[in-house]
């Protein structure tokens, strides 16, 4: 049964990639106003099943609702924000220009403009060319502008890769803050110690998710001391069942 408290609720969902079935009936909810982190090994699904979120991955079954909808409809294009693995920046933008250049896509206000190069950092270089950011001031480009129209839900594909522990701090406190206001935010990482930052955690391997706990309840069930052992034992565990 849907619940109206779910920013995203997916039920039996099934992708195929090419000839290879990669999700294999997922059931997954995400409640409004958390922030949820999903992990899970290279090659586990988690960017399928994001882009499966946003409309974006033609689905082979189950169902996929977003706020009540289905997944792709139009009246959710302004209410999700999606920032993807490879950042979407033009070169030969300066970081102002290339956010700009977005929100007007967007139609979002121009006040914005200020707000996200402050939430992401970016004062500094808001003038300079894309092609003379480093990787890391290159994605959060992406996440500013996926934080463009002040979206209710984020879907943030490794958002903080390639950043230093002081701006990845920094990021995972704006998460937080958003969530605050009521956003709903889906945060993939390879970073497990971004785990505890979570409010809940969807653990996935091989497309199919082996976990869906909070961080402390993942430690507990798995009586380890940090996320990594969690994760491990869990992974090991699902091994030894599929074996
Ligand atoms: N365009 C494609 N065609 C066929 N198979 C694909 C395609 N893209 C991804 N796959 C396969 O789908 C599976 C899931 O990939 P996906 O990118 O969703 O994993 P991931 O968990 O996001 O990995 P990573 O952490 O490395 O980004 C992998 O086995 C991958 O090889």
């Amino acid at each position: 049964m849907v619940n109206y408290s779910d920013a995203v609720h997916a039920t039996g969902l099934v992708v195929r990639r090419g000839r290879t079935e990669v999700l294999h009936g997922l059931d997954v909810h995400v409640p409004v106003g958390q922030v949820v982190g999903l992990l899970g090994p290279s090659g586990s699904g988690k960017t399928t099943l994001m882009r499966a979120l946003i409309g974006a991955q033609r689905t082979a079954s189950g169902t996929v609702e977003v706020f009540g909808l289905p997944a792709g409809h139009r009246a959710l294009r302004n209410r999700i924000g999606y920032m993807a693995q490879s950042a979407a920046v033009y070169d030969d933008l300066t970081v102002e220009q290339n956010l700009d250049y977005f929100r007007r896509v967007l139609g979002a206000p121009a006040s914005d403009l200020d707000r996200v190069v402050e939430e992401v950092g970016l004062g500094s270089v808001r003038r300079q060319l894309a092609s003379r950011l480093s990787g890391g001031q290159r994605s959060r480009v992406s996440l500013g502008i996926a934080l463009l129209g002040t979206p209710e839900l984020l879907v943030l594909d490794e958002p903080t890769v390639g950043l230093d522990p002081l701006l990845r701090q920094e990021l995972w406190g704006l998460f937080a803050r958003l969530a605050a206001g009521g956003v709903t935010l889906l945060v993939s990482s390879h970073v497990m110690d971004e785990a505890r930052r979570c409010d809940r955690l969807l653990l996935l391997r091989d497309g199919r998710l082996v976990a869906d706990d909070t961080p402390a309840g993942l430690l507990a069930a798995t009586s380890a001391s940090d996320h990594d052992e969690a994760f491990l034992r869990i992974l090991e565990r699902e091994g030894e069942v599929a074996a």
